[in-house]
């Protein structure tokens, strides 16, 4: 959901006219959530900066809110970073290209790693991060971390094109409209195989499922990611 940009922020040097709104505080994992070790180790051995992503309306506002107050990880809205002249023309229906979207992949990378320097024990942050080479982008946040425990892993949700445009059409006040879709689908290219299985930090989940199921798929496979960390720590 897009918030206020008024609200005072730091701003990275390198992305002066940026709008950088505050992220929300981490949030203890809700009294119901199933009791599990992999919560432990996640903030045991690693700081995960955990990246929703999929095409607009595939569920990943939905699903980094559930992840984030799970496992007490700091929630970073990415639609809240664009500056305005994306949002605009987004609301225009004319899609982004390469260059509206470089300085806001990067101001997400720098806004995770700033969460994780500032005591978060991890990080959950919704980008739609449609190519290879945004997930490249948000990849560097190893080499830029202090910590040297730090570790990027995506959770994309898949949906199909009927999907994506009966949840756009149903969502109320987002600039994002269902015309939209179908240029967010040509843009898309999913996780290949070597970022699945060379690179390994890449989950996929199938999100036709009710807000329940998926946050049950998402929840087993992020703690599969955090258990696999864990043993190799
Ligand atoms: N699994 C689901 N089943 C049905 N509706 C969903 C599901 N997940 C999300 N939604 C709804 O679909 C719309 C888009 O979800 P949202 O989380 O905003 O997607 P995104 O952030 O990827 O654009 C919202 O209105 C949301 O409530
Ligand atoms: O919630 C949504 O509907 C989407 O996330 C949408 O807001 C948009 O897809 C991204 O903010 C960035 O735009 P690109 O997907 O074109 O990079």
């Amino acid at each position: 959901m897009l918030q206020s940009f008024e609200q005072a922020h730091s701003t990275p040097p390198h992305y002066a006219a940026a709008p950088t709104p505050p992220m929300s505080k981490p949030t203890s994992p809700s009294a119901n959530a199933i009791a599990n070790p992999a919560l432990d180790m996640s903030t045991a051995d690693h700081h995960h900066i955990l990246i929703v992503t999929g095409p607009a309306g595939c569920g990943k506002s939905t699903v980094a809110k559930f992840l984030a107050e799970r496992y007490g990880f700091t929630y970073i809205e990415g639609d809240d970073f664009h500056p305005q002249a994306n949002i605009e023309k987004m609301a225009a229906n004319i899609p982004l290209d390469d260059a509206d979207r470089w300085d806001w992949l990067i101001l997400l990378r720098d806004q995770a790693l700033d969460s994780l320097k500032q005591g978060a024990k991890g990080v959950v942050v919704t980008c739609s991060a449609l190519k290879k080479k945004y997930r490249d982008v948000i990849r560097t946040a190893r080499l830029y971390d202090e910590d040297p425990n730090a570790a990027v892993q995506f959770v994309y949700l898949r949906a199909s094109k009927e999907t994506l445009l009966a949840r756009v059409g149903a969502r109320q006040g987002h600039y994002m409209k269902d015309a939209m879709v179908t240029s967010q689908l040509a843009a898309l290219e999913e996780p290949d195989k070597d970022e699945i299985e060379k690179l390994k930090d890449v989950q996929i989940i199938d999100v036709k499922g009710s807000q329940l199921e998926v946050q049950k798929l998402a929840q087993t496979a992020v703690d599969s990611v955090f258990q696999r960390d864990g043993a190799q720590a």
